[in-house]
């Protein structure tokens, strides 16, 4: 019969054994690959990635059951995705437990009666084609979801979203705030497409990126000849918002002047292309987002009082993921399974508890943001091992640098030492490009260019 079944992995030291058995599983139609020794069974796993291993727990060169506990150990931390059926000798109950409690799918006890043990195998691969099954679903399911699905069980995050959920229908306007990478752009993507204006466009303006007469013309337009470029009539954002959500992020970085323009805008529907002289009118919803402190900045006179009333119809918060730790092992499979693509087998990796743990225990500065970066780094740099271990999180690595710079003296000069190497490292490592770097470091371009800037990084 020609090899149509998943390969296995017999690995036994007794020559007769693996002749019987190996012979009854060739019958069955599996492809089997057999090992007599431990380091022979270490390469075959290394080599391989075998959907079943069959393990004898007493091999040569050392015959100790307690080895044989630890080489199930390192294989399955090394396959988290294979199943291991342990055969024992001597009918030893107590190890055969132990072997189950290191995460061994069964266990059978020689003489094995050859159908119980095609049995037990088929079982197992039965388990084994269902979990990959159900990773598959997973990693269509986000990627069905895609980037619009919002993920989180937190109480913070479900107040944040019902909330959004609540006064998604209405038109309000909404002004949504929270630190950089906690998912603002999503949660204005959602209200959007659970409004009435769902079929119209979603337009994200990022108010920080621009120069002020640049972010004017892109909002507003602009007419043939009213400035120097001005080749021909162009439509700002607000006109292609028409029938949908104009979605203004970063709102706190607007200035003063732009602010009352846009303000008049929002009251009136009325736009003024730059260089027109008479205005068209639009029907847009304007969603709003800033993780800057509105109220502050009004005080300060950097903010008008009449806009920030204007745009913040309800307010909804996002708080920062530290404040969210119930999300973290869900969000970090999400953004897995997203990147399941970017593994060499294209399978999502997973995370063993102790990278779990240090995930919990990171403070997470860029939030959400940060936290996709690292998973899709993990992916990346794991190959192909299928469990990601603490060691793999940059955050935990020992070349990461933590002695703030010589010379440096004061808390905010070592702060400030310690996070320009950060940039430094972070802009070699994406090759200088800027917005590669900003979103490895949870910020928003704007505000990494204002870094450089400081730090004469330009
Ligand atoms: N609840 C969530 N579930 C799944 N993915 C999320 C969630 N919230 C945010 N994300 C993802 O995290 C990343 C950052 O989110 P987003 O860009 O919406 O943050 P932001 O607050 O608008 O950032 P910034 O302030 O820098 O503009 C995006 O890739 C987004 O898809």
């Amino acid at each position: 019969m020609s090899p149509s079944l998943p390969p296995l992995l017999l690995v036994d030291d007794d020559a007769a054994f693996r002749k019987v058995y190996g012979g009854l599983l060739r019958d069955a139609g599996h492809e089997l690959v057999e090992a007599a020794d431990r380091p022979s069974a270490r390469a075959a796993v290394e080599a391989r990635a075998f959907p079943l291993v069959l393990l004898d727990l007493m091999l040569p060169p050392d015959g100790s059951v307690s080895a044989g506990l630890e080489q199930l150990g390192a294989l399955l931390a090394a396959r988290p995705g294979t199943k291991v059926i342990v055969v024992s000798g001597a009918g030893d109950t107590r190890h055969s437990l132990e072997a189950i409690r290191l995460g061994a799918y069964d266990f059978l006890t020689k003489p094995v009666d050859p159908d119980v043990l095609l049995v037990v195998v088929q079982r197992a691969l039965a388990r084994v084609a269902l979990e990959r099954q159900v990773e598959a679903l997973q990693s269509s399911l986000a990627r069905a979801g895609g980037d619009t699905a919002m993920v989180g069980q937190s109480a913070p995050f479900l107040s944040a979203v019902s909330l959004a959920e609540r006064i998604a229908a209405s038109d309000l306007p909404v002004l949504i705030t929270g630190e950089n990478g906690t998912g603002k752009e999503l949660l204005a993507r959602s209200i959007h497409l659970k409004s009435r204006r769902h079929a119209g466009p979603f337009i994200p303006v990022n108010c920080g990126a621009l120069p002020e007469n640049l972010l004017e013309s892109a909002l507003f337009g602009h007419v043939k000849g009213a400035f120097t470029g001005a080749t021909r009539d162009h439509r700002g954002l607000f006109a292609e918002a028409d029938g949908g959500t104009l979605f203004l992020d970063e709102i706190g970085d607007m200035t003063p002047s732009l602010q009352v323009k846009v303000l008049r805008a929002l009251e009136t529907g009325d736009i003024l292309p730059v260089g027109a002289d008479r205005p068209s009118r639009v029907d847009v919803r304007c969603l709003s987002a800033t993780n800057k402190d509105l109220g502050a900045m009004q005080q300060a006179g950097t903010f008008r009082e009449d806009l920030y009333w204007r745009i913040k119809g309800v307010e909804v918060h996002l708080p920062p993921l530290r404040q969210r730790t119930a999300d973290l092992p869900l969000l970090a499979r999400h953004f897995l399974n997203q990147c399941a693509h970017l593994c060499p087998d294209g399978r999502a990796r997973q995370l063993s508890d102790a990278a779990t743990e240090a995930l919990l225990s990171h403070p997470w500065p860029g939030n959400l943001r940060e936290l996709r970066h690292e998973m899709q780094r993990t992916s990346v740099l794991a190959g192909e091992r299928r469990e990601i271990q603490p060691e793999d999180l940059s955050f935990t690595g020992s070349d990461r640098p933590r002695t703030p710079a010589p010379g440096a003296t004061t808390l905010q000069q070592k702060v400030e030492a310690l996070e320009r190497r950060e940039i430094e490292e972070a802009l070699r490592r994406f090759h200088g490009n800027r917005t590669h770097t900003a979103e490895a470091l949870g910020l928003s371009r704007q505000g990494l260019l204002k870094k450089l800037e400081r730090y004469g990084l330009t």
